[in-house]
C-alpha cells in the first residue's frame, strides 16, 4: 500500500517533534558526560579529554549509521556534540598554523570540534613551543601530503621536543582560485609553496603568464589578493569568505584525491582502541644490511609498516634516522615485544606515540 502523502504543515510538525526529542536526548547525554567528569575529578584525574574513547564512539556511530547521512556527516555531528560537552568540563586549547582560514585550522576543528579554543601560531616551530611550554595543551601540525610528501620541519621537530603524538587527522585538500576580479584581469597569483606544488599542472595550463608570488600561508595568500587590484590567490573557501573574494574556480588541485595528514601533539598518552598507529624514530648502525636487520622483527611478527621516511641524522654527515609508522599500539600484546626487539637492534630508538587512527 502506498504511504499517504503528508502535507508540508504535517511534515514540519513532525520535524519539530523530532527536534524536541533530539534536544532532550542531547541534554541527557550532556548530563551523563558531566557525571563522568565528576567521577574523573573524584578519582584525581587531571584530564577529562580522552581521544581514544572519542574515536571508539565515532567508529561505533559510523558502523551503526542507517543513513541517509554519510558516515562522515554523522561523525562530524557527533564530534561537535562531544566537543560541546567537553567545553563545559575542560577548556581545551589547541594551537594550529594560522592565520584563520588555513587547512591546519580546518584539521584542528575536524579533530577537536568547534567548541575547543583555537590559537593561531605563526609557524610550525611555534606550535611545538606553545605545547611544550604548556601554553596550549595540544597542537595540530601537518606531517605529509599525498601529492607533495613529507613536511620535513615537522619530522625534525618531533625529534627535538619531548612531546607525544596523540592523534592524527586526514583532510581532503581542495584548492580554489579566488579573486575580486575576473580571470582575464589577473597579473599576479599569491600562493603558498606547498599549494603551488599541488596545483602545478593547473597553473601551467590555465594561467601560464601570470607572476606567482610566494606567501607563508594560504590565509595570507587571500589577504594579499584582497588588497591587490590585479591580484588573485589560491586559497580555501573559508579564507575567500573572510576576505570577500569570489571563487573563480574551485578544486584546481592536480590530484583529485589530494589529502594532507596532520598530527595532534600533546603531553598525554592514549590507551589502545584496537585501531591504532604507532610512530617511531630509529637509526641503525651504518653498515650493510642494518635497515633490513632493524625491520625484520616487524616482518617476522606480521606488523604492517604504513610509512617509512628517512631524514639526515644531523649528528654526522650521511647518517640517517628513519621515521616509521606501524599499525597497532605499543601496549598491544603483539606489538610490545616486537618494539622491544627493534629497540635492541637500533643504535637509536624513540617512540613518538601510539594513537587512534584517523576515524574519517
Ligand atoms: C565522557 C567522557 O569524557 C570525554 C567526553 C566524551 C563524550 O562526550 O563522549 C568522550 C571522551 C572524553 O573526551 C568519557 O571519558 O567517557
Amino acid at each position: 500500500m502506498q504511504k499517504p502523502i503528508r502535507s508540508l504543515a504535517a511534515l514540519r510538525t513532525a520535524i519539530d517533534q523530532v527536534d524536541s526529542k533530539i534536544l532532550a536526548l542531547l541534554s541527557e547525554r550532556g548530563q551523563l558526560a558531566h557525571e563522568v567528569g565528576e567521577l574523573k575529578r573524584a578519582d584525581g584525574e587531571t584530564h577529562f579529554y580522552h581521544p581514544d574513547r572519542e574515536s571508539e564512539i565515532l567508529r561505533r556511530i559510523m558502523q551503526e549509521n542507517p543513513g541517509p547521512f554519510t558516515d562522515a556527516q554523522v561523525a562530524s555531528i557527533y564530534r561537535e556534540i562531544i566537543s560541546a560537552g567537553l567545553a563545559l568540563e575542560e577548556a581545551l586549547q589547541v594551537a594550529y598554523l594560522g592565520p584563520a582560514g588555513t587547512f591546519s585550522q580546518m584539521a584542528a576543528q575536524k579533530h577537536f570540534g568547534h567548541s575547543a579554543q583555537f590559537q593561531p601560531a605563526s609557524s610550525i616551530s611555534e606550535i611545538f613551543r606553545l605545547v611544550d611550554s604548556g601554553q596550549t595543551q595540544f597542537g595540530v601540525v601537518p606531517v605529509e601530503n599525498s601529492t607533495e610528501g613529507s613536511v620535513n620541519l615537522t619530522l625534525d621537530l618531533l625529534l627535538d621536543y619531548p612531546l607525544q603524538i596523540c592523534g592524527e587527522v586526514q583532510l581532503r585538500i581542495v584548492h580554489n582560485l579566488v579573486a575580486k576580479i575576473p580571470m582575464a584581469q589577473i597579473s599576479r597569483v599569491y600562493v603558498h609553496y606547498q599549494t603551488r606544488a599541488q596545483c602545478r599542472q593547473w597553473l601551467a595550463a590555465s594561467l601560464p603568464h601570470v607572476e606567482l608570488v610566494d606567501v607563508p600561508s594560504n590565509g595570507v595568500a587571500a589577504e594579499r589578493a584582497s588588497s591587490d587590484p590585479e591580484g588573485a590567490a589560491i586559497s580555501t573557501t573559508a579564507a575567500a569568505e573572510a576576505y570577500a573574494l569570489d571563487i573563480l574556480q574551485a578544486g584546481i588541485e592536480d590530484n583529485p584525491e589530494n589529502t594532507t595528514r596532520f598530527l595532534v601533539i600533546g603531553k598525554i598518552a592514549t590507551r589502545p582502541t584496537g585501531q591504532d598507529k604507532t610512530s617511531l624514530v630509529v637509526a641503525g648502525i651504518n653498515r650493510p644490511g642494518s635497515l633490513h636487520a632493524l625491520l625484520s622483527p616487524l616482518a617476522d611478527a606480521n606488523v604492517s609498516l604504513t610509512r617509512i621516511e628517512s631524514r639526515p641524522a644531523r649528528s654526522a654527515v650521511w647518517e640517517y634516522v628513519f621515521y616509521l609508522d606501524l599499525l597497532g599500539h605499543c601496549q598491544d600484546p603483539v606489538l610490545s615485544p616486537v618494539l622491544n626487539a627493534l629497540a635492541e637492534q637500533a643504535s637509536f630508538y624513540r617512540c613518538l606515540g601510539s594513537y587512534p587512527k584517523a576515524v574519517y
